[in-house]
């Protein structure tokens, strides 16, 4: 049996993770592959529990706290959900990783200050996997505030977060693609149509896929 592949899609609000995900399982399926379509935060029913509670939570987390129940979901989410996928051979595509928190609470909050980064970058080191391939995508800022309007999903503590926070995250995700090249492949969903974007990963997948 091939071995699993673990694929991420990160970047900000409204770049097009979840319709490239949507799109990506199908595409993937029709080659044949058996394929375990997940989210963060959540994907497992307790991570889903902490999802709620993070995302519309009455009460704001300390910026360590947030960190912390961000890795309790996603290390039950690793445990339970991904990692046994991964054994069984399926590829597993999760919509944000830890990416999200370097970018969110490691830029956007904490301003890149280095404690809260390495305090990230702990935590990740003990989850026993990276992904095989990042998928970055990047729209301007404002060309994704127009799609979420358009969207008109319920608004999330992130979203209510002001221009400059979102500024801030756009830039650390800029900066971790830096730092990781070889992993992470940056795509420009503003000037690239949904069809094109889905072929393009598709593409870089199945190549992956061939050599693992
Ligand atoms: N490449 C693209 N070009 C134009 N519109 C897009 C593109 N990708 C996504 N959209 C639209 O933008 C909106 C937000 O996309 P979505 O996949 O929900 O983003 P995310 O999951 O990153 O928040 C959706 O209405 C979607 O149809
Ligand atoms: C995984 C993760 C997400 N988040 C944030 C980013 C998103 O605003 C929110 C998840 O919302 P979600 O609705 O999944 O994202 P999107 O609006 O892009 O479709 O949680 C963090 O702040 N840290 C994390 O580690």
């Amino acid at each position: 049996m091939a071995s699993g592949l673990f694929i991420t899609l990160e970047g900000g609000e409204g770049v097009g993770k979840s319709t490239q995900a949507r799109l990506l399982v199908d595409a993937l399926r029709s080659h044949g592959y058996d394929v375990h379509a997940t989210r963060e935060p959540g994907g497992s029913p307790a991570a889903e529990a902490l999802r709620n509670l993070m995302l519309f939570g009455e009460a704001p987390l300390s910026t360590r706290a947030e960190i912390l129940a961000h890795f309790a979901a996603r290390f039950d989410h690793v445990d339970q959900v991904i990692k046994p996928a991964l054994a069984a051979g399926q590829i597993v595509l999760c919509d944000r990783f830890t990416d999200s928190t370097l970018a969110y609470q490691g830029y956007g909050r904490s301003m890149g200050d280095e404690s809260i980064l390495s305090l990230i970058r702990m935590l990740d080191g003990n989850l026993g996997l990276q992904p095989d391939r990042t998928f970055l995508l990047e729209t301007p800022r404002e060309i994704a505030r127009q799609r979420l309007v358009a969207r008109k999903a319920p608004t999330d503590r992130y979203e209510q977060a002001d221009e400059a926070f979102h500024a801030r995250v756009i830039a650390g995700f800029q900066t971790i693609a830096g730092q990781n090249a070889g992993r992470i492949r940056r795509v420009d969903t503003s000037s690239l149509s949904v069809e094109d974007v889905n072929s393009l990963i598709v593409r870089d997948i199945l190549a992956i896929r061939a050599h693992v």
